[in-house]
This record gives C-alpha cells, structure tokens and sequence, in this order.
C-alpha cells in the first residue's frame, strides 16, 4: 500500500544581528517547565501528563496536528488556561500549581506572548506599540530600545506610523519586538508565521530566528509544520492526542522516529508490510536491518520517498522489469512514480530525487535503498 504526501535573504547578513541582552546578563536555570499537567475539556483529553522544559537560549518546538493540545499547553505557559493538574514554573518562580492553588497571572509572568494574528493597539504608533510594556525604564530608554528593536527587525522606517498602514508580515514583525522588548524569560509563540505567505514567511521565520538567537531569549515555538520545527528547532517535542510521543534533537527526532506516526507527520512515505527472516526484511526496494525484532515478527515498513535512488538503465531482457510511471518537478526536488518489480510482484513507489532529474514514462530503472531513511516497526 502506498500512501502519497528557499527563504529570500535575511535582512542581517551573517553576524551583524544586533544584540537585546546585554552581555553577561544570560539567565541561568530553566527557562520554562511544565510539570505534569493534565487537561481535559469534557471528554477530550488535551493534554496527559506533559513534563517538557525550556532551557535558557533554547528553542524548543512543540510539533503536531490540529487538536492535539500544543495551544493548551502554550496558554497554560503563559497564564491564559490553568492547569486541572500539574505545575508550571517560569525562570525560579513556581506561577500555577493544581496541588496547592498556586497561581500567578499573566502579566505577572515576565513572558512574551506572539499569536498567529497580530493584534496591535491601532491607535498608538509602531514605536509606541513595541515601547508599550516597558514602563519601568524611563521615556528616552523606552524610545531608544524601541528604536533598536524595530531596526533590527528592518521596520525601523515606520516607527511613527500607524499599524494599518503595515502589511500582515510587517505587522507580524511590530508584535514580535513587542513581545520581545521588556526581554521575558521567555517567548511563547503560537503559530506566529502560518498567517503569511510562502515567500515572506521564510524570511520572517529566518529573521526571527536570528533575532531570538542573538538575543539569547528561550522560546517556546507551537506549529503543525515539521519543516519549521526543523528550521527553528534546538529541540522538537512531537505530540499526538494530548500526549508528547518523542522530544529531542531535530536530527534524532527525524532519524530515529518513535513510532510510524512521527514518520508520517515528516512527510508522506511508502508504506510496506513485511517478516522478518535471518534479523532482516526484504523490500522491493533492498532489504533493511530489522534491529532488535525477533524473528518471524510481522513489520510495516516506512521509507521515505528520498530513500529511494532511481538509477535509468538500458532495456535489456535480463532486467526485473522496474520502471518508470511518470515524473514530476517540484522545484528544488524531482518526484517519480515507479512501478518497481520485485519476484512476481509489482510495487507503486514514489522516489524524490534532487535538482532536475525527469526520466521519461517506461525508462527501465534499478532502485536502490538509503537505509537511514526506511524504517522498521511491528506491524
Ligand atoms: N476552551 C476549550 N473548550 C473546549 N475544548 C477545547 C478548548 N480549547 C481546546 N479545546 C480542545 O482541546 C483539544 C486541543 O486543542 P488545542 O487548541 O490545544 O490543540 P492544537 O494542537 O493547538 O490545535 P490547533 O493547531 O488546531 O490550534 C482540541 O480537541 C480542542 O478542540
């Protein structure tokens, strides 16, 4: 069975972004924790059970389709939603705990708060938006902070403009150095970028990144989109119906997948079943490793469409018949349609290779396997 599934320049050129913190003044300790916490809304579990941290200068994506509880999570960070059980802990302070009632509310925080949609104050300037929660420095650091944040962020032009006159992008950028002006321990995201187009989301993502990097602010990023988790990412937390099912590296994450699940939510792949004979399992592709599976264990197998190496060979009667379907350009990525024969059999298998590659419909073909892209699971 087969299941079918370049950011413009940065305004920074490389090590020109200008710093928030002062140096020196890096936190220490965990930045964010949720301990424990779980959450029901009636009958829907959105959360069980979540322990999860952000260090100090960490990234840390929570990653997962629609419904699975990252926003919950997100809101009970930043004081919207209380927990019904656990505790969250901002920096030292201990700001919801379900056990004793403990509560701290939002702007008791020190958290920065980006959601999908910019909401800004209409009525007060670009400057005076982003200069708006720091009121415990005087008017002339107000402005000069404010300023900096807004040059860095390349908007610096329309400090004394009005928000209306901003693009949906632009506006994006004013909330960010809103959220990131009073310097919180650390920044909640909701799916800041998911409202912007192609084109101009890479490059707010990119300049984001940069930005929350240089100033050395944790962060907490919520999105459905794996290829930003694995943009923005020091650490990915994969979740699935209330629970967190896999949190590490982006490169574990995406390497050494839990579970079929965390395979598929990285992109469509092909799907085989398979037995595994002598610690291996034939694939009309190759065989593969069966690791710690027992024999005789009954497998689905994943490989990932870039996985597979199409090879054009010339049409000759000792050939096993593979070829191709059709091909397609996907720009940076080539798909192809194969029919790959294995024994008797005929598999529909989908390949991606780099760059241009378009061979014609019926090219003979021989397919090789990347193993670190084809994973193993009892079926
Ligand atoms: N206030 C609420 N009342 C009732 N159900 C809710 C409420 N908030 C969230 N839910 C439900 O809890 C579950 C988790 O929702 P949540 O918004 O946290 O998920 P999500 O992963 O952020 O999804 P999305 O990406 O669509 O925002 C969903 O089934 C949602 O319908």
């Amino acid at each position: 069975m087969i299941h079918n599934a370049a950011p413009l320049p940065s305004h920074f050129p490389s090590g020109e972004v200008p710093t928030l913190h002062g140096e020196g003044r890096r936190p220490a300790g965990t930045a964010l924790a949720l301990e424990g916490i779980t959450h029901r809304f009636g009958e829907v579990t959105a959360a069980e059970d979540i322990t999860l941290d952000v260090q100090p200068e960490e990234l840390v994506c929570l990653l997962g389709p629609s419904g699975c509880g990252k926003t919950t999570l997100l809101r009970m960070a930043a004081g919207l939603e209380r927990p019904q059980q656990g505790r969250v802990r901002v920096g030292d302070q201990l700001v919801a705990d379900s056990a004793t009632g403990a509560w701290v509310p939002p702007e008791q925080r020190n958290v920065g708060l980006v959601f999908q949609d910019a909401v800004l104050f209409p009525h007060l300037t670009v400057l005076e938006n982003v200069a708006f929660g720091l009121n415990r420095v005087t008017a002339g650091e107000r402005e000069r902070r404010g300023r900096a944040l807004l040059g860095q962020l390349g908007l610096g032009p329309f400090a004394d403009s009005y928000p209306h006159v901003l693009s949906g992008g632009q506006q994006q950028r004013v909330a960010l150095a809103r959220a990131l002006a009073p310097e919180p321990r650390i920044m909640l995201l909701d799916e800041p970028f998911s409202g912007l187009d192609a084109r101009l989301r890479d490059r707010i993502r990119d300049d984001t990144l940069h930005l929350l990097k240089r100033s050395g602010t944790a962060t907490l990023l919520v999105t459905h989109d794996p290829e930003e988790a694995l943009f923005m990412a020091d650490r990915i937390a994969v979740m699935r119906d209330g629970r967190i099912i896999q949190q590490g590296h982006p490169i574990d994450v995406y390497c050494n997948p839990a579970d079929p699940f965390v395979v598929r939510f990285f992109g469509d792949c092909n799907e085989l079943r398979g037995v595994v004979r002598n610690g291996r399992v034939e694939t009309p592709a190759g065989t593969l490793e069966a690791g710690h599976l027992a024999e005789g264990t009954a497998v689905q197998v994943l490989i990932r469409p870039e996985a597979l190496r199409v090879l054009p060979v010339s049409r000759s009667s000792e050939h096993n018949g593979s070829h191709v379907l059709m091909s397609r350009l996907l720009g940076r990525a080539s798909f192809i349609h194969l029919c790959v024969h294995h024994g008797t059999d005929e598999y529909h298998m989908h390949a991606h290779m780099p760059g241009v590659f378009l061979p014609e419909r019926d090219q003979p073909v021989d397919v090789q396997l990347d193993p670190q892209q084809a994973f193993v699971f009892p079926a």
